[in-house]
């Protein structure tokens, strides 16, 4: 038996070295959108519009999450990398091969090097832990040797062994969803698609799940494309994110990046549901009635040291600035803070205070947005998008909706 981490190809290397993603082909992205639109016909009318203008690149060997709400059209993405659906117009790539034009013969060897993940596990009840696993071996032609010497280390690697000869039905959630990874990794892919791989497990499992595939991606070197509704997900598993509205892409970045920065509201909204740390409304309300002298200030950084440094600047400009509210959340490669900050003194020293704050926090790649006025709740993760305009203060504390969403507009 080998080790969790050696994990060998059973499969004949008959397939095209484009197409499988192999050396030699190393300069080519894992996979790529070019001005692709995908619209489904309908009965009548002008049909439906799942996916417009799309230009995306997943780089290899990174998890590439795609993120939005239902509808936006993240399944029909996958589709089109798994060359079930061709575009209406443009080019969809896979490792340097354009599979838009390809016959469901010559797709074979391709989406042989595509392993998928569903939401609903899509085990065969009838058949056994192994005999699932080994499904796809199988179907490519493997004998039976191989196969299982496959499947037991596909069992080592994903932990379930003991489990062997049981049947999907005696499963939990969470060990399903791992014995259809085991399966999906079967025939050595280059790319994991995982649809919503998460959305039907409790919070631990998901945990334990995710755990999984960034083990995947780091041991086994495979580029992974998640896609999701839940920024958690995002956050605590992918290098950088698609954010997806309407069957365009919103925004695309790295994920500290854009939960730092969202540029657009779409992704505003979605980074304002994960983040806790920010204050909502009610909070707002009550951070005011007990501090009715200070001002306040939303500081988001991905170096938690940031604060330190804006509490130094406070003290050294005899201006006492405190944290009132905020904490670090942590993602795939590092963590993100977002503090809320009251600040009390004369104008001219908070004012030159705000203004030195603002330049540690861009130095440090954060953002400070100033945050006063009237006590009418607040939209802190709005509010600091708005800040990209560091001079700017949001005299209303509720994020000015109305404006964000224009100045995103303008930056698409
Ligand atoms: N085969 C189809 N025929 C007609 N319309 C479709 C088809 N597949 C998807 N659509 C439409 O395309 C749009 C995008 O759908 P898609 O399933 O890709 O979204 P999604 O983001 O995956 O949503 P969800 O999270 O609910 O699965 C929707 O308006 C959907 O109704």
């Amino acid at each position: 038996m080998t080790g969790s981490t050696t994990l060998t190809n059973p499969t004949t290397p008959s397939q095209p070295a484009a197409a499988a993603g192999r050396p030699g082909d190393s300069a080519s992205p894992a996979v790529s959108f070019s001005a692709v639109s995908k619209v489904f016909p309908a009965r009548s009318g002008p049909g439906v519009t799942a996916l417009q203008d799309v230009d995306l690149q997943v780089r290899r060997g990174e998890i590439f999450a795609v993120v939005g709400r239902s509808g936006a059209g993240k399944s029909t993405l996958v589709r089109l990398i798994n060359g079930l659906e061709r575009p209406t117009s443009g080019r969809v790539s896979v490792a340097g091969t354009d599979i838009s034009t390809l016959t469901e013969r010559q797709l074979r060897p391709i989406r042989r090097r595509i392993g998928m993940v569903f939401q609903q596990f899509n085990l065969m009840r009838s058949r056994t832990v192994v005999g699932n696993i080994a499904f796809p071996l199988r179907v490519a032609g493997v004998d039976k040797a191989a196969r299982e010497r496959r499947v037991a280390e596909l069992l080592d690697f994903v932990g379930l062994r003991e489990k062997a000869w049981q049947y999907p039905d005696q499963l939990s959630g969470g060990q399903k969803q791992r014995i259809g990874i085991a399966r999906a990794l079967a025939t050595e892919p280059t790319l994991l698609l995982a649809d919503e791989s998460t959305s039907a497990l409790d919070p631990e499992t998901t945990s334990e799940v995710l755990a999984l595939l960034r083990r995947v991606n780091r041991e086994l070197g495979i580029t992974i494309v998640v896609i999701t509704h839940e920024m958690d997900v995002v956050r605590s598993t992918a290098d950088r994110v698609a954010v997806l509205e309407a069957g365009r892409v919103a925004e695309v970045g790295q994920v500290q990046q854009v939960f730092a920065r969202p540029t657009h509201h779409t992704s505003r909204r979605f980074v304002q549901a994960d983040v806790r740390q920010q204050p909502d409304a009610d909070r707002w309300g009550q951070l005011r009635r007990q501090h009715p002298a200070k001002q306040f200030g939303q500081l988001v950084s991905p170096d938690a040291g940031l604060l330190s440094r804006v509490l130094v600047a406070g003290a050294e400009l005899g201006v006492p600035v405190e944290v009132v509210h905020g904490g670090v959340s942590t993602f795939k490669d590092g963590d993100f803070s977002s503090f809320t900050l009251g600040i009390e003194g004369p104008e001219p020293a908070v004012a030159q205070w705000f203004s030195r704050a603002h330049e540690l926090a861009a130095q440090a790649d954060g953002m400070l947005t100033r945050v006063s006025g009237p006590a009418s709740g607040g939209d802190a993760t709005a509010g600091a998008s708005t800040g990209t305009d560091n001079t700017r203060t949001d005299n209303t504390g509720t994020g000015s909706t109305d404006h964000t969403d224009g100045k995103a507009e303008e930056r698409r």
